[in-house]
Formats: C-alpha cells, sequence, structure tokens
C-alpha cells in the first residue's frame, strides 16, 4: 500500500448524528482515519478510538449514529459529508433479521435466509458487510454467502464462496482480510468453488450446480450448529437489470430456501421479482440505493481484482506473507476445464476445429503457452476422476511460466511445497505479478 506521503493535509470531519463521511481514494493514494470522539462505524464494524486505519483504492463511508469527529490525513480524490442515507431502512431490517433469529432459537427453527439484489454498484456487497456485522454484533454468526464471481469478495475472482461470520468484517482489508487473517481456522475457513467466468449467466448449467453444492454444504453445516442455523444466511449476487438474467437468481431463492429477498436500487426489478411464483413465501423488500455508492469504472474493477489476487498470494498490507515458487511436472498433473466455451487448443485438433461441449462437460487440456498467468484451482479429485464440474477447490496457483521445453508448468503458490493435489481446474482468470 502507499503511504500517506510527506506533509500529508489533515483534516478534521465533525458529523452529526445519522450523518457519515464519504471519501474515493485511488489506487495512488493512501488515507488514514482516525476515530477522535464519539463512535462511528464502517459498514456496520465499528471504529476503535483512537486506532488507526488506512485505505487505498477503496470508496467508502463512516457512518455515525449519535455524532463523532474523525481526523483524515491524506488526499482523497472526493470527499463530503451526507445526511441522507439508507440507514434507517438498514438498521430496520436488521432488527427485523434479529427478531428472526431469536424466535428461531426459542423454536429450534430455521433463522432468516436474505438475498440481496439489484443492478451494478447498487450498494449490495456494502449492504451485506453491513447486515453481517450488525448480526455478528448482536453475537449472532451467520453464513455469508457470496455468489458474485465477478467481485468475488473472499478470494480470486471467477469464485462462489460460503464463509461463517464470526465476527466482524474488518475494517481495512473486508471479506478478503476476514477470510485470511490467521486465527480464522476451520471451522470457519471459507468454502470456495471454481466457477471460471465473471457472470453467472456465462454458464448457468454450471452456475446452478455449485448454488446446489453450496447448498448441500450449508444444509451439512446447519445440520450439526444451532447457532448457524438461527443466524441464516447472507448473500450477495452479481449485479443485473435484464428479466432474461433472472433464471440464476430464481434457481438460488429456491436452493438457498431464501426467505428474505432485498432488492437494492431498482423498482422495475423489485416489481418484477415481487411477482415470481415464490413471493408469496418471500418476503421481498424494496431498498434505496445510497447516494454513496460509486459506479465503478472497468479499469477501477480490474485493478481491484487484481490487488484482490496480489492478496490472496502475498497477504494484506496488515498480514503479508510470501508465496513459493513450485514446479510441476506436465505428465504429473492434469488440467481441466469444465463447460462449452472451452475451444480446445489448436495443437489437440485438426486444423480450424474446435470442439463444443454441453455447460458441465468436463475436457483435459493439454497444457500450452495459452495458460501462462492462469489461476489455476487445485482440487482433491482422483488423477484419473473427471468428475469436477462442480468440485470445491483447496485453493489456487498462478501459472508464471509455460516451459513447453521441459514440459513443466511454474507456478506460485501460497503454500510452500510440491502441489499437494494434481487435478487443477482451470478458469478463465489470469493475472500477472507487477512488483
Ligand atoms: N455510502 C457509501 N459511501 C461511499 N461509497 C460507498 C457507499 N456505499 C457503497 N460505496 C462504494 O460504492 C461502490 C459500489 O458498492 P458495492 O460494491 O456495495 O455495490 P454492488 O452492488 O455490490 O456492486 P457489484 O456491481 O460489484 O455487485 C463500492 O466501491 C463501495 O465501497
Amino acid at each position: 500500500m502507499t503511504s500517506v506521503g510527506a506533509n500529508p493535509k489533515t483534516t478534521d470531519w465533525v458529523l452529526g448524528p445519522g450523518e457519515e463521511f464519504r471519501f474515493e481514494v485511488d489506487f495512488k493514494h493512501t488515507i488514514e482515519v482516525k476515530l477522535k470522539h464519539g463512535h462511528a462505524e464502517y459498514f456496520g464494524a465499528e471504529l476503535g478510538r483512537e486506532a488507526t486505519y488506512s485505505f487505498s483504492g477503496e470508496n467508502g463511508a463512516v457512518f455515525s449514529w449519535e455524532g463523532c469527529t474523525l481526523t483524515v490525513v491524506g488526499e482523497c480524490q472526493s470527499a463530503y459529508k451526507a445526511g441522507e442515507t439508507p440507514m434507517d431502512t438498514c438498521i430496520n431490517v436488521h432488527m427485523a433479521l434479529q427478531q428472526q433469529r431469536t424466535q428461531a432459537r426459542k423454536d429450534d427453527s430455521d433463522g432468516p435466509r436474505v438475498m440481496i439484489v439489484g443492478p451494478d454498484d447498487s450498494g449490495k456487497t456494502s449492504l451485506a458487510r453491513t447486515l453481517v456485522n450488525y448480526a455478528v454484533r448482536m453475537g449472532d454468526a451467520p453464513l455469508f454467502v457470496d455468489l458474485d464471481p465477478m467481485d468475488a469478495s473472499v478470494t480470486v475472482p471467477g469464485t462462489l464462496s460460503v464463509t461463517p461470520m464470526t465476527k466482524a468484517v474488518d475494517i481495512e482489508t473486508g471479506f478478503m482480510g476476514y477470510a485470511m487473517s490467521s486465527s480464522a481456522g476451520p471451522p470457519d475457513t471459507p468454502l470456495v468453488w471454481q466457477f471460471g467466468h465473471d457472470q453467472p449467466t456465462d454458464n448457468a448449467a454450471l452456475f446452478k450446480l455449485i448454488v446446489d453444492r453450496m447448498a448441500a454444504a450449508i444444509k451439512r453445516r446447519m445440520d450439526n450448529d444451532p447457532q448457524t442455523t438461527a443466524s441464516g444466511l447472507i448473500v450477495d449476487t452479481r449485479g443485473f437489470t435484464d428479466a432474461a438474467k433472472c433464471e440464476t437468481i430464481d434457481h438460488a431463492i429456491s436452493a438457498l430456501g431464501i426467505t428474505t429477498l432485498l432488492v437494492v436500487g431498482s423498482e422495475r426489478m423489485y416489481s418484477l421479482l415481487s411477482t415470481r411464483s415464490y413471493a408469496k413465501d418471500v418476503a421481498v423488500i424494496k431498498m434505496a440505493r445510497s447516494g454513496g455508492t460509486v459506479d465503478r469504472s472497468a479499469i477501477y474493477r480490474q485493478q481491484y481484482n487484481s490487488r484482490t489476487i496480489q492478496q490472496y498470494f502475498y497477504g494484506t498490507p496488515k498480514e503479508p506473507f510470501s508465496s513459493f515458487s513450485t514446479v510441476a511436472n506436465f505428465q504429473e498433473i492434469r488440467i481441466l476445464r469444465v463447460g462449452e466455451d472451452y475451444i480446445a487448443p489448436s495443437s489437440t485438433l485438426p486444423l480450424g476445429e474446435s470442439r463444443k461441449l454441453t455447460d458441465t462437460s468436463v475436457l483435459p487440456m493439454e497444457p500450452d503457452e495459452s495458460l501462462t498467468h492462469s489461476i489455476l484451482a487445485v482440487t482433491d479429485a482422483a488423477m484419473e476422476s473427471d468428475d469436477v464440474a462442480g468440485i470445491q477447490a483447496l485453493g489456487f496457483v498462478n501459472v508464471t511460466v509455460v516451459d513447453m521445453e521441459k514440459k513443466r508448468l511454474i507456478l506460485i503458490s501460497p503454500v510452500p511445497g510440491r502441489l499437494p493435489k494434481q487435478v487443477l481446474v482451470y478458469g478463465n482468470v489470469k493475472w500477472m505479478e507487477t512488483l
């Protein structure tokens, strides 16, 4: 992370009750925020008094229910105070969910299963984060289900995940920092699946298969854990507005047993979803989009995702670690790919021919230079097995070199030693280290 620089600008921001300090800081700058007086929170997580929080490449808001004074050191691209926020609706929704959790504990029944939908950049992830943090602050432990592969919060992009939330999301490093924190061992480590695409509709069959596997994993967890059962789920989704793209949402609502659907920032989507057949069993609630949410450019998203992958392999600024380089000979590994958009490498087919597959069919890939910079999922599938569609990922490696002469890959991995497992699943995410 960059530093605030020499002679940085220092500003005190005095927030009245119900106001928030909104900021945008690009990837070249860093700001430091300190709470001087009062109480404040960052997407539902309480700021500690006199602790310093650093932000770079971030758009965010520090909110205060009772008023506070913040000291901000460094240069923001945009910084202002706002009095109009959707936090009253947010706390009302949280209180209603909390009542359902209390009731679930009394009746030994299921707690609320909440899904958040809305257009791109409408504030879905921020709302999910706030609701998770409020639940955790009340002593609950919901599962955070991330169905947004393009903006995967917990691990590398292209994945879907389920994370047990037992403490607040880290203010500076978000869900990623939470999942990677050295204190987050089993049973709190996230379950992750390699999807390999940005949009659920890029391979709807695979997406649905993974959601079904997630639902089964959630059931197994809840069968053995009454606290999680009563706390329920908070599900974040990929942005959409097109009714045709509802199909994967409809399926997830049914597979995950969603009881509450929060529709953020779209009247049209709210009215569309309210008429769905499940609407009689699901509470569909309209939420206003916060005036603070920022429409992120493609370049910003690219930089953001690149940093996320960088953090997967090298840790966060708070908890940095080293990655390890390892060699995998072609004969020791199998690389498989799931899905119909696969075009087999030309070396394996007659000139000009490509192979079309069904969406969840699996095909081995012959390693060639096109694999360079790919992120591959490490799985525990047996070497001879092709059964990897919708398989869980144990972790990820990055292909730094494809050595066709020596017939080997050079990989980086956050875990030392040779690859523990040999079956790797390809996704369309690429990353090149720039340090
Ligand atoms: N109140 C706020 N003030 C300032 N920035 C905010 C506020 N709420 C959200 N943001 C920022 O706006 C951007 C979009 O918000 P968020 O990621 O929650 O939207 P989303 O709907 O989940 O996006 P996606 O399209 O990726 O699903 C993020 O950079 C987030 O940090």
